[in-house]
Formats: C-alpha cells, sequence, structure tokens
C-alpha cells in the first residue's frame, strides 16, 4: 500500500521522498534484478579472466602473453600465457585424460563435483546455525543453546567425511590423468599396436626442440596432473560458492551492499591481477631448468668411469654448478617475486577486503533498511554472526578465484611443457624434424637433397639405388649410393672414420630418413645389429641373451633355459650362469660383465633369435681372434648373412662382397677376393715398413759419407 508524504514538504523534499517510497514499496523486485545482475557479473568476469584473448590485457606483461625467457641453448623461447592457445592446447589434453562421460575419470569428476556443491550447503547450513548458537547466548536462552550445539556436532559427520573424500578423489583424479597421459605418450613415444615409429630416437637424434623428454615424461606429466585436478576444485567451488554465499548475503544485508563491496572488490582486484607476475612462465622455465640439471647429473652415472680416468671431476663438477647456479637464480627471483606478491595479495584479499565486509555487515544494525523491520538484540546478533560468516568464507571464496589465477598461469606453464612434447613427437612421426643444419646444408647441390624424399620398398633383399646418405644435422655424406645384398653374399664395409659405414645401418633400420634413391629391405624385425658396445637391458641374465622377448616369448618359442646353455656355450660364456647365481640373477650387467664379454653375449642374443640379417658393427673388435671365428662361422652355418663394419683383416675372408668408402664422398662396391686383398694389404704393410726405415738409413748414409770424407783427410 503507498505511503502518504507529510504536506509541509517542499517539493524538491518532496521529489525525494516520492522516492525513497517507490523504492521501499519496490525492494523486493529490485534486490532480485540486482542478486541476479550479481550472480551474472559473477560468472561474466570469471569467464572474461579464464578464456581472455591474447591481446587481452591479463596479470601478465605487456599485451596479455607471458613468455618463457631465453633458452639456455638460445632457442626461441616457449610461448607461456592463459590465452586461446592454453585452452587449446588444454581441451586437446582433456580429451585424452577424460575419453568418455563413461570413462572413470568422468565418473570421478562427477564425484568431485557432487562432494563440492555438498560441502557448499553444509557451509551455509554452518553460517546459519552459528548465528542461532551466538543468539541464544545473547538471549540467555539454555535449551535452543543445547540444541544448536547438538546440531553442529550432527553436522561435523558429514563435514568432516566430506573434506576428507574431497581431497581423496582429487589426489585420485589427479593420478588417474597422469596414468592417461603416461600412456598416450609413452604409446607414441616407444610405439604400440597402432604405429612404431622409433619416435624415442627421432626425438633425441634428429630433432632439437625437447632435450629432456626423460624429464616431461615423469615430472611434468606429474606435475601437470596436480595442477590440473586441483584447478578444478580451486576453480569451480570458490566460483560457485561466490554466487551462492553472495546470495544468501545478499538477502540478509540487502543487495546495494553487496554491489557496493563488489565494485570495491572488484577494483582492487584489478589492481592485484595488473601486479601479478607472469608465474606460469616461471614454472615453465624452472621445470626446464631442473630438467636440465638433471640430465647433467645422469650423463655423470652413465659416463662415470669415462670421466674417472680422464679425471674429468673438475669439469664436470663446473657443469653441474653452473646448471645449479641458473636454476636457484630463477628459483630466487620467483620466490623474491612471490614474496612481494604474497605481501600484496594478502593485504588486500584479507584486510581490505575484511574491512570493507565488516562494514557491510554492520549495515543492517545501524541503518534501518527501507521494508525492513526492525529487530531485537539476540537477531540484529544472529544476522551479523551469520553475515559475518558468510561474508569471510565468500571474500576467502572470491580471495582463492583470484589465486586460482596463480594456479591457472601454472597449468598453462606445464601444459605448455605437455603440449610441446606430444606435438613435437606428432610432427616427428610425421617426418617433420627441426635440427640445425650444418653450414653445407645450403649450398645448392646439398640444398637440392635436402628438400627429397626417396623411397622404401620392403623386400627379400637388401639393394640401395642411388640413396644419398645424409645426417641428421644436413651434412651430405654420400650423394648417390648404389649397392646390394643378396641371401649367403656377407658384405664388408670399410672407409675411414665418420664416412658414413654406420649411418647406412640407421637407414637400414628405418631410424633415419631416406632423401632420395630407392631402398629396399626386409623389415626392421629381420635384422639384429651388434654394435661396439651392446645394449644391455635391465633384467635378468636371461633377459640380456632373449633381447627384446621375455621369458614368455622365450617359452612361446619353446626354448628352455637348457637350450640357453647351449646357445652360451656357443661363445664360451655357460660358466656366467653359475657365476652370477642363475639366469634369474638380476642387475646392471654393463659394470658386471667385460667389454669382450658383453660382446659374447650380445653374439648369444644373436645365435638365439636367429634373423634373416645380422649388422655387425665392430662387433667383434675386444674378443680374440679365435673366437672371432668361431662365432662368425656358426653365423654362417645359422644362415644369416652379415654386413659387418671392421678394421681387422682377419674378418676379411668371411665376405664375398665390399662396400669401400674413401672419405671424400666416393665409393667402390665391388667382389671381395680376402686372399689377394690381404696379400696386397701385407706387401702394402711390408713397403710402408720399409719406407719408414727411408729417413733413418738416410741419416746413416751421410753420418758414413761424413766418416769417410774425415777418414781421407
Ligand atoms: N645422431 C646424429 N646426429 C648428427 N650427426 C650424426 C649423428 N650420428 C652420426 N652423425 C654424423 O654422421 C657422420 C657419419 O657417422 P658414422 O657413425 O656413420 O661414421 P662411421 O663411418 O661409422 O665412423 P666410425 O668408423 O668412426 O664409427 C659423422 O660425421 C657423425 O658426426
Amino acid at each position: 500500500m503507498p505511503l502518504s508524504l507529510p504536506a509541509q514538504l517542499r517539493p524538491q523534499q518532496q521529489h525525494i521522498a516520492r522516492i525513497a517510497t517507490t523504492y521501499a514499496t519496490h525492494r523486493p523486485i529490485i534486490q532480485r534484478a540486482l542478486t541476479t545482475g550479481f550472480v551474472l557479473y559473477v560468472l561474466s568476469t570469471t569467464y572474461q579472466s579464464l578464456f581472455s584473448r591474447p591481446g587481452v590485457r591479463s596479470p601478465s606483461r605487456g599485451n596479455g602473453r607471458v613468455r618463457a625467457e631465453q633458452n639456455p641453448d638460445g632457442k626461441r623461447p616457449a610461448r607461456v600465457a592463459v590465452d586461446a592457445v592454453f585452452y587449446q592446447r588444454l581441451s586437446h589434453i582433456l580429451r585424452i585424460v577424460i575419453p568418455g562421460i563413461r570413462s572413470k575419470e568422468a565418473l570421478l569428476l562427477f564425484m568431485h563435483s557432487s562432494l563440492l556443491i555438498f560441502r557448499t550447503v553444509i557451509s551455509l547450513y554452518v553460517a546459519a546455525l552459528d548465528g542461532k548458537i551466538v543468539a541464544s547466548l545473547v538471549r540467555a536462552q539454555p535449551v535452543p543453546f543445547l540444541l544448536n550445539i547438538l546440531k553442529w556436532l550432527l553436522v561435523a559427520i558429514p563435514a568432516t567425511w566430506t573434506n576428507s573424500w574431497l581431497s581423496y578423489v582429487q589426489n585420485k583424479l589427479a593420478l588417474a590423468y597422469r596414468t592417461r597421459l603416461t600412456k598416450e605418450i609413452l604409446g607414441e613415444y616407444l610405439g604400440d599396436d597402432r604405429h612404431n615409429d622409433k619416435v624415442f630416437y627421432k626425438l633425441a637424434n634428429l630433432d632439437d626442440r625437447i632435450k629432456n623428454p626423460d624429464q616431461m615424461i615423469t615430472h611434468d606429466i606429474q606435475r601437470f596432473s596436480n595442477h590440473l585436478a586441483a584447478i578444478y576444485s580451486n576453480l569451480a567451488k570458490p566460483v560457485l560458492d561466490v554466487i551462492l554465499y553472495n546470495y544468501q548475503l545478499s538477502r540478509n544485508v540487502g543487495a546495494e551492499g553487496l554491489i557496493l563491496l563488489t565494485v570495491l572488490v572488484q577494483s582492487s582486484a584489478a589492481l592485484l591481477k595488473a601486479l601479478t607476475p607472469s608465474f606460469g612462465a616461471y614454472a615453465a622455465m624452472s621445470a626446464q631448468l631442473s630438467g636440465s640439471l638433471r640430465h647433467t647429473h645422469s650423463r655423470l652415472v652413465e659416463f662415470s668411469e669415462e670421466v674417472a680416468f680422464f679425471g674429468g671431476e673438475e669439469t664436470e663438477k663446473m657443469l653441474l654448478e653452473r646448471e645449479y647456479a641458473s636454476s636457484i637464480k630463477h628459483e630466487n627471483m620467483i620466490l623474491g617475486k612471490r614474496w612481494w606478491h604474497g605481501c600484496v595479495e594478502e593485504g588486500i584479499i584479507k584486510w581490505v577486503w575484511g574491512s570493507f565486509g565488516l562494514c557491510i555487515c554492520a549495515i543492517p544494525v545501524f541503518f534501518k533498511l527501507p521494508g525492513v523491520h526492525s529487530f531485537d538484540l539476540g537477531t540484529r546478533t544472529e544476522g551479523f554472526v551469520t553475515n559475518r560468516r558468510l561474508l569471510l568464507s565468500s571474500s576467502d571464496a572470491l580471495g582463492r578465484v583470484m589465486y586460482s589465477y596463480k594456479d591457472l598461469s601454472e597449468l598453462a606453464g606445464y601444459t605448455a611443457r605437455v603440449s610441446l612434447l606430444l606435438e613435437t613427437m606428432a610432427e616427428v612421426r610425421k617426418g617433420k624434424f627441426d635440427k640445425a643444419l650444418v653450414s653445407s646444408a645450403s649450398t645448392e647441390d646439398n640444398a637440392k637433397i635436402l628438400k627429397g624424399r626417396g623411397e622404401v620398398v620392403e623386400s627379400e633383399e637388401i639393394h640401395f639405388e642411388n640413396v644419398p646418405i645424409v645426417t641428421p644435422n644436413g651434412d651430405v655424406l654420400i650423394r648417390s649410393l648404389s649397392f646390394y645384398v643378396k641371401t649367403g653374399q656377407h658384405l664388408l664395409i670399410v672407409g675411414p672414420n665418420g664416412c658414413g659405414k654406420s649411418s647406412l645401418f640407421r637407414i637400414l633400420g628405418g631410424l633415419w630418413p631416406v632423401y632420395g634413391g630407392i631402398v629396399r629391405k626386409p623389415p626392421a624385425s629381420q635384422f639384429i645389429l651388434i654394435p661396439q658396445r651392446p645394449y644391455l637391458c635391465l633384467g635378468t641374465l636371461r633377459d640380456q641373451v632373449i633381447y627384446p622377448h621375455n621369458k614368455t616369448d622365450m617359452e612361446a618359442r619353446g626354448v628352455t633355459d637348457a637350450d640357453l646353455i647351449a646357445v652360451l656355450s656357443l661363445v664360451q660364456m655357460e660358466h656366467i650362469v653359475e657365476r652370477e647365481g642363475g639366469w634369474d640373477a638380476s642387475r646392471e650387467w654393463r659394470e658386471t660383465l667385460s667389454g669382450g664379454d658383453q660382446q659374447k653375449i650380445a653374439w648369444a642374443r644373436l645365435f638365439y633369435h636367429k634373423p634373416k640379417y645380422a649388422v655387425l658393427d665392430e662387433a667383434t673388435s675386444l674378443v680374440p681372434v679365435e673366437m672371432e671365428a668361431l662365432m662368425m662361422q656358426h653365423a654362417g652355418e645359422l644362415g644369416i648373412t652379415l654386413l659387418t663394419v671392421s678394421h681387422r683383416p682377419s674378418l676379411w675372408k668371411y665376405h664375398s662382397m665390399i662396400l669401400q668408402y674413401d672419405g671424400q664422398g666416393g665409393y667402390v662396391f665391388t667382389k671381395l677376393d680376402a686372399e689377394r686383398r690381404l696379400a696386397l694389404q701385407q706387401e702394402k704393410e711390408t713397403l710402408e715398413a720399409k719406407l719408414l726405415e727411408v729417413p733413418k738409413m738416410k741419416v746413416r748414409l751421410q753420418e758414413l759419407r761424413a766418416a769417410s770424407e774425415g777418414g781421407l783427410r
């Protein structure tokens, strides 16, 4: 019903009084409109802060993008920003970690969301209960007081249960994300049922973009998963809280106060945002620097013997200290930024917003709101306590929305790292490499070769037709190589160091791209490589002989441990089984076995697998000539065709063809007449030995001449 105005008021006052009356009459509708506007505002600002486009000012510096500092190796820096690129990358990764609505991860996420809502509902109930307890105290009513305390104790049960469940589900979610991502990345890295492109090799050898995939696959994925699981509760829950608490608050203190509070809070929040350093870029850089330090340490462990013999401790220490110093310098810089940012953040969020809040809570106490009836002391106290609790929770939630920007920035850093790994692996798999080329790669002829692509055709025998041998750096070792290997026609490959002998095997194994011509070859499964320093895997003694098979594969082949002993006896190594404590003994075999024994184990592996072709790269350099003869003969008896690189003339007689590089880009491929070649070699060596004597003979001749001339005088 409209209120009547006193007649003695002046027209202006009458006008204001009429507005006030109209306002009081329509206040419930205005309140609802203001509250709805507030909710929409919270949602839109959250959306804007999360989905700011590149170029929109964000807490980072400059145009809103956070850039990682220059990489230590001087390569272009990775771009890290909470922008469209970040959301694009994140949505790609989200499709991996949450593959479907019925996946375990989706279920966990649903549980997590339900628990988050439940916890907010409990908090609202507790705020109201708190007010009622204090009101019953002020009114000195013991029965309502005790009843409310009982309710308080009862509500503690679901409250503590929910909190425990929340942290449990969040950690499970992080583990589930990590497992999905690790599985996906290992599938790309080491191959799976869909493809096997030896990405792990290509990433390390043919591409410069990723220096330490080990760190990325272990540490960075873990950090990313933890951040992703936490960001959901750090962001979704506070946004929900801000809306629910403020909705309740606006009903208690009036939407006007809330709007005023929001204006003040938002302007100080904007200031805080502008002052927030680029934590995302810092996180990405931190991960990179610590990865680099770890890599230097693991190199030292790997090459400890070499370093110890050389006495290279000082150099290694210097390298480690340098890596450590740059990592610590960076961490110190972050600590400094976090320190002042923490001060500003707490000052604004806790204290400035807290005092705003207290003023808002006091509104119903000091002012009579239009349309609201006056209350007794107990009701006023109840209202104040409830509002204050709601406000504290609300400002805490708003603070968490603010903090979550920092978390989001860090998540952007880890997302950039994980995406870099995924994107680089995808490109490497398609044959797109990013590697610094040698200067000769730009010369016209070489550039032409590098632009070309050859053909790889599966075939029973090996046949190279006009294939260039090009290193990953773009160095053209041979412009056009043609040769063939027929079954049983063993090929010897010789030439000076670095001319491309082993590179040929890398092309045969499908590791290096083919830049031209046609390579006809059997699939990689029909080759076994024995390098000078054979690979010994982590595992049992049996695993060393049957690698890459495992015990189940071995048994499926019908091979027993007794058969393996027979294989070892071919290389006179059967005693090792007893010496090392049986087939199931497990140790770091690289350190347990001598170089020669390692080569013999690799030969035993060859005899176990009996492949069609064996690639021997100085594979007998550490075993006696008699042993070498036994091994070569047995390989021949098994029908294995050999492709051998060796400087040992004792091996010539086992081969019928020779591919001889001249080290200048030329080569000769022809039949090998080992006897004739040996005779020529011997003659050459004899002549060379004689030639070495010539200078000495000349000196002696001069001495003799001088002596005889002196005698005549
Ligand atoms: N992963 C790689 N990335 C870039 N260049 C490489 C790589 N591997 C080898 N090279 C280069 O390719 C060239 C040929 O190497 P390769 O191993 O084929 O020589 P080689 O003839 O077997 O020599 P050696 O007799 O000394 O073993 C060398 O200049 C080497 O530096």
